[in-house]
């Protein structure tokens, strides 16, 4: 008689337990055991419990292979869900087995589990576990099917085929993957209270391991209820019109405020705080150092001398390289529409600026369209205050819709949404890069489930608040994607590719580069400890198969993309894992955090302009001024959402934290100690650092990273 040891951990989550039936198989390479139930006096599979079973056999086992877990009917009770997190098996001789789970299981089935030491392909030869990882990839690419939001975005997951298994109806194998536009839009409609449609079916069918926690969905409730009573009670988010005077907007938010949004609200006016949040604001991307201008943008000497001084002229900075430019190019075609029944307007500015010899940025003259000409007049620093402030808040509203969009969703959201989803649909669970990459993908595909069916859903809340509404979002990133690249992607050649890299005071680039540092080291001593040559790389059918679904799904097989359909050595395995992490946490964290910091006056972020843009200098007053801001509704509508995106609801996992032990081995836990480590000393240079600034910039401390884009 053989007696194996089961010690069965229950995950903590709010009904994490089960009162199913549960049974244990375990199969070694001499035999399996019989099916025996697990249970034992009192309740089994409490939540947060850790409970020991035995399973009897008649001789040992040899090597354990696969744990399989029968989850069955309970007497009369319905089913229910079991949130099991590990279960370690030890043999007669004392030897123990770890198998990682940390998996909702859901409904009567069999899960079968492999013991957690990491394998590719290549490392296996039994056919019952070559078979095993065939099974579990079928299952998945049923469970989490791709589908078309709309033609030139990344692809994004269908929603609808977990309805489906939870009716328990057969799969169509053959499906066509629909496009979201030829969707029934009959479940979006308004709710009391909500000032935008809410597409509620979508919502109500999320598969139960990619779905929030009950913790997390109570914590994002209760960060939104107080401020949208608060602004409801008040009128603030139906009253239409114009604010009628700037200060008003100072008391949208009661108890809201941040030092940097007190700070925003003091220095938004400044020329040295427009030019500062190119590098450390909320869209820190947009800058290139121009060696000379281009011909759509004819500034002359003349124009900026009186800024520049006497000792140098536009030419010599120029050869300097201390003049950058941020070009809204992609805007000069998007679609605009209307907002409480009003024409809204959306321009495409060139934006010039210099770096000072103080090392301050400045902008030096704005441009409000692509086209030069007496109809589009360069405004200077030296015009009239009004319509110098206009002109940069036309800029304002620019990078409003750039950021949100293009850096924001579409570059942090939805890629990430990709890269979690060929991360389920082709790497198994016992996958090297399944455990690198799955807590990087954290809540991902439900927080961009709650976006389009909040906010990019037909009269969503960007229909309501922003001048170029769904429509002209669904243009923007297409476009950006269209034009996104390797190189943008990846922090280092970014920076090098826009020239910024020795601006001083970019506290973005500089924290951000230390990051992606400490992620390449830990990403190389996980990659080489289980790719030791260029052929494992390309050999790994799986891992081939994952990175050609990204570039298919994700860059719709575009080569001009530079992103790469298939990796040859362990170096650009590196590079591309690194970039994937980086961008799943320090990057939307940089762009997310500091929405409600940068916007909650709103004037530095307006979300729409009622007026177009101006043809003629001197003739803005302020009170032209105030009627080209949003309206009040539309204002409130908006900070409502910044308020609730910039902070990670509960449940958080901070860079760097892997409380689910998918890595069982020695070599990759004392990795991840390291990347901890190295983590935590950035940590503390970003601290000291920002003692000695006026305003501090924590966006990148990476405790404040959280693993995933889950807001
Ligand atoms: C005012 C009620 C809002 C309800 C929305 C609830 C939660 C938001 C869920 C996800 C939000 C994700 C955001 C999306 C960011 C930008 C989308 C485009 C917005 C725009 O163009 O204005 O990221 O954190
Ligand atoms: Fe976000």
């Amino acid at each position: 008689m053989a007696v194996y040891r089961l010690c069965v951990t229950t995950g903590s989550y709010l009904k994490a337990g089960t009162l199913d039936n549960i049974y244990a198989t375990l199969v070694g390479t001499c035999g399996e055991s019989p099916k025996q139930k697990l249970d034992r006096v009192g309740r089994d599979f409490a939540s947060g419990s850790v409970q020991k079973y035995k399973v009897r056999c008649e001789a040992e086992l040899g090597e354990i292979l696969l744990l399989r877990l029968h989850k069955e009917r309970f007497a009369f009770f319905c089913k229910d869900p079991w949130y099991c997190s590990r279960i370690c098996v030890t043999a007669p001789d004392g030897s123990a087995v770890h198998f990682p789970c940390y998996q909702w299981i859901d409904g009567y089935c069999t899960v079968e589990l492999r013991p957690g030491t990491a394998r590719t392909i290549c490392q296996d030869s039994l056919p019952l576990l070559l078979d095993h990882r065939k099974r579990e990839l079928r299952a998945r690419q049923e469970c989490y099917r791709w589908k078309i939001f709309a033609p030139g975005f990344p692809r994004m997951v269908d929603v609808s085929s977990f309805q489906e298994m939870e009716s328990d109806k057969k799969f169509a194998l053959t499906k066509t993957v629909p496009c979201a536009e030829q969707d029934d839009n009959s479940g979006n409609r308004y709710l009391p209270g909500f000032p935008m449609k809410i597409d509620i079916p979508s919502l109500l069918h999320m598969e139960p391991n990619i779905r929030y926690s009950a913790t997390k969905t109570a914590s994002l409730i209760f960060n939104a209820l107080p401020a949208s009573f608060g602004m409801k009670i008040r009128g603030l988010l139906d009253r239409k019109g114009s604010w009628k005077r700037l200060d008003d907007i100072r008391n949208i938010f009661w108890c809201h405020k941040t030092f940097t949004s007190e700070y925003v609200t003091e220095h938004w006016c400044e020329d040295s705080f427009f030019g500062y949040q190119y590098l450390n604001g909320v869209n820190p991307v947009m800058l290139h150092c121009l060696s000379s201008l281009p011909s759509k943008l004819p500034v002359t000497n003349d124009m900026v001398a009186p800024l520049l001084g006497p000792g140098t002229c536009l030419q010599t900075e120029l050869e300097r390289g201390h003049i950058f430019l941020a070009d809204y190019w992609i805007l000069a075609e998007a679609p605009v529409h209307c907002i409480n029944s009003l024409q809204q307007y959306v321009t495409a500015p060139l934006c010039l600026l210099w770096l000072n010899p103080q090392g301050v940025l400045l902008p030096l003259a704005i441009q409000l369209s692509q086209t030069p000409g007496p109809e589009s007049p360069i405004f200077l620093p030296t015009d009239c205050e009004l319509d110098w402030l206009l002109a940069k808040t036309w800029v304002r509203n620019s990078e409003f819709l750039v950021h949100e969009n293009n850096t924001h969703f579409l570059c942090t959201h939805l890629l990430c949404e990709a890269f979690s989803m060929a991360t389920l649909r082709q790497l198994p669970l016992c996958h090297p890069v399944y455990k690198l990459l799955l807590p990087h993908t954290r809540y991902t595909l439900q927080v961009n489930t709650i976006a389009r069916a909040t906010l990019l859903n037909p009269d969503g809340l960007v229909d309501k608040v922003t001048s170029i509404g769904r429509q002209g979002l669904i243009y923007l990133m297409s476009t950006g994607l269209a034009h996104f690249t390797y190189t943008d992607f990846c922090l280092p050649d970014s920076i090098r590719a826009r020239g910024v890299l020795t601006i001083p005071n970019y506290h973005y680039r500089d924290d951000g580069l230390k990051i992606w540092a400490a992620i390449e080291r830990f990403v190389s001593e996980i990659v080489s400890y289980y790719y030791p040559s260029d052929a494992s790389v390309q050999q790994d059918c799986e891992l081939q198969a994952w990175v050609g679904e990204i570039f298919a799904q994700a860059f719709l097989g575009r080569e001009s993309s530079g992103f790469p359909s298939r990796l040859c050595t362990p170096g650009e395995l590196v590079k591309y894992l690194t970039a994937i992490i980086f961008n799943c946490s320090a990057q939307h964290a940089a762009v997310n955090s500091g929405q409600h910091d940068f916007g909650a006056w709103m004037p530095n972020a307006p979300s729409s302009m009622r007026q177009p843009p101006p043809q003629t200098k001197g003739d803005t007053t302020m009170k032209s001024y105030l009627d080209t801001l949003p309206e009040v509704n539309t204002t409130c509508r908006n900070l409502l959402l910044f308020w609730l995106v910039s902070q990670e609801p509960k449940d958080q996992r901070p860079l760097g934290t892997y409380p689910d032990e998918h890595f069982t081995e020695e070599a990759p836990r004392q990795s991840i100690a390291a990347f901890q480590n190295c983590l935590a000393q950035i940590s503390k240079d970003i601290r000291e650092r920002n003692q000695s600034l006026a305003l501090p910039y924590a966006y990148l401390d990476p405790p404040l990273i959280e693993n995933s884009v889950s807001i």
